[in-house]
């Protein structure tokens, strides 16, 4: 039996004999159980992926840190309210390493945890070495507390964009606007350029749709356990597009709807005579409502002080570091709350360098100055992982990793 810390809140909610923990999006099949035996205060996670079956019990503790004088990791793991935390910086410089090393040292530290890809590129299943594809919560195996997987499938959430905005069966912005009772308007709403908005959705709304979706698992009572949600975004050019997201479709979504409005009160007098194009209308308008209000939660979400925090990674390198900074400098912009600096891959002290491995470490050592004199990082709390000689994969490798970084 592992021994694992629980939430006092999140046992209550777990306080039935057996509550079902989550079902697949697809099947709806039940694939999580989580079962409670009050009087020996354990909890039996019984999952069912596919055909593969995993029975794990766990022992509750009482949790966790006081929130008096904290700092580093204690302050990221004390609390029990839901608190997100979104790793992003420049491709390939750790992010999916350092994102998996959080969640499995959340998990590991009493918090049923879900760590979700909307990196297009997904790499959570190569980190865990475990497969977690499929767009569903996934189990893995391996931490002392729940640690779920959710790799979130771009071209999915795309589709669903294109659905909503387009006719069934038609494409682009022609259809799309007669079938919103506004062909008539095609040509005087050039200049909005609904064309490029519909035929080729704009970058990052992948991700904030993939984003929304997690948010929208996390509204309901059965993935309402998880107090830590960890997110690899995808690199940093994807990050700024979202941001800007809800102001351009706020420009473009929002102006279609307030122009069918004036058109459809002008017009509801023949409103009853097409009652069935009314409603197809009716209802492609609700979906692009409720897209730009999902967007503007997102962006809601990612400016929350109290319950998300962005930590930037990078490596000891000029060209990363001048990536975060423009980074850090757009997520200030956008009251985007950023705490920490990760610096990952720093060559380890050693006793005797080799010429490539002593000018490597100056060229590091470089880069970390500059860090030291950029308005935009040198504030930030600095925390540096070194340059392991393995590669790092799978649960244990990962929380080697976690035990280093975040302290
Ligand atoms: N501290 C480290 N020491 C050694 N290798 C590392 C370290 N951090 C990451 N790596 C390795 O670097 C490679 C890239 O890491 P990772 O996939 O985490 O980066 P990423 O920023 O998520 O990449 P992408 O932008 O492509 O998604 C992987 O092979 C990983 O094992």
């Amino acid at each position: 039996m592992a021994s694992c810390s629980l939430i006092p809140s999140t046992s209550s909610l777990v306080s039935s004999s057996l509550c079902k923990l989550f079902t697949s999006r697809n099947s709806m099949a039940t694939v999580g159980l989580l079962s409670f035996a009050p009087k020996t205060s354990s909890f039996t996670l019984l999952s069912i992926k596919q055909r593969d079956y995993h029975k794990s019990s766990f022992r509750v503790r009482s949790v966790a840190a006081t929130v008096e004088d904290i700092t580093g990791f204690d302050d990221m793991v004390a609390g029990t309210q839901r608190k997100y935390y979104m790793l992003g910086g420049k491709g390939g410089v750790g992010k999916t390493s350092c994102a998996a090393s959080l969640a499995v040292k959340f998990a590991n530290s009493g918090h049923p945890t879900l760590v979700v890809s909307t990196d297009p590129a997904h790499s959570l299943s190569d980190s865990f070495a475990q497969d977690l594809t499929g767009g569903t919560l996934v189990p893995v195996e391996g931490p002392e507390c729940p640690l779920f997987a959710l790799e979130i499938n771009p071209d999915k959430a795309r589709e669903e964009f294109r659905s909503a905005t387009q006719k069934s069966g038609g494409t682009g912005v022609k259809d799309f606007m007669e079938g919103m009772g506004l062909g008539m308007l095609v040509e005087q709403l050039g200049e909005l350029k609904l064309g490029e908005l519909l035929d080729t959705p704009p970058p990052g709304l992948d991700e904030a749709m993939a984003i929304a979706k997690v948010m929208q698992f996390l509204e309901s009572q059965e993935y309402s356990m998880f107090t830590r949600i960890v997110f690899d975004t995808a690199p940093t050019g994807h990050t700024l597009r979202l941001l800007s997201l809800p102001d351009f479709l706020d420009a473009s979504i929002g102006k279609i709807l307030k122009l069918r409005q004036k058109i459809t009160s002008a017009t509801s007098a023949i409103k009853s005579i097409f009652r069935q194009e009314q409603t197809s209308q009716q209802d492609a308008a609700d979906k692009l409502e409720q897209l730009r209000e999902r967007m503007i939660k997102v962006r809601e979400l990612f400016r929350d002080t109290d319950s998300t925090e962005f930590v930037i990674v990078t490596i000891p390198a000029v060209m990363a570091i001048n990536e975060s900074s423009r980074l850090r400098a757009s997520l200030k912009k956008e009251h985007v709350p950023v705490k920490r600096l990760v610096v990952n891959q720093i060559l380890p002290p050693s006793a005797t360098d080799c010429k490539f491995c002593a000018m490597k470490r100056k060229d590091q050592s470089r880069a970390l100055d500059l860090i030291q004199n950029d308005p935009e990082l040198s504030n930030l709390t600095l925390i540096q992982g070194p340059l392991v000689d393995v590669e790092i994969r799978g649960v244990p490798a990962l929380k080697f990793l976690g035990d280093i970084i975040w302290k």
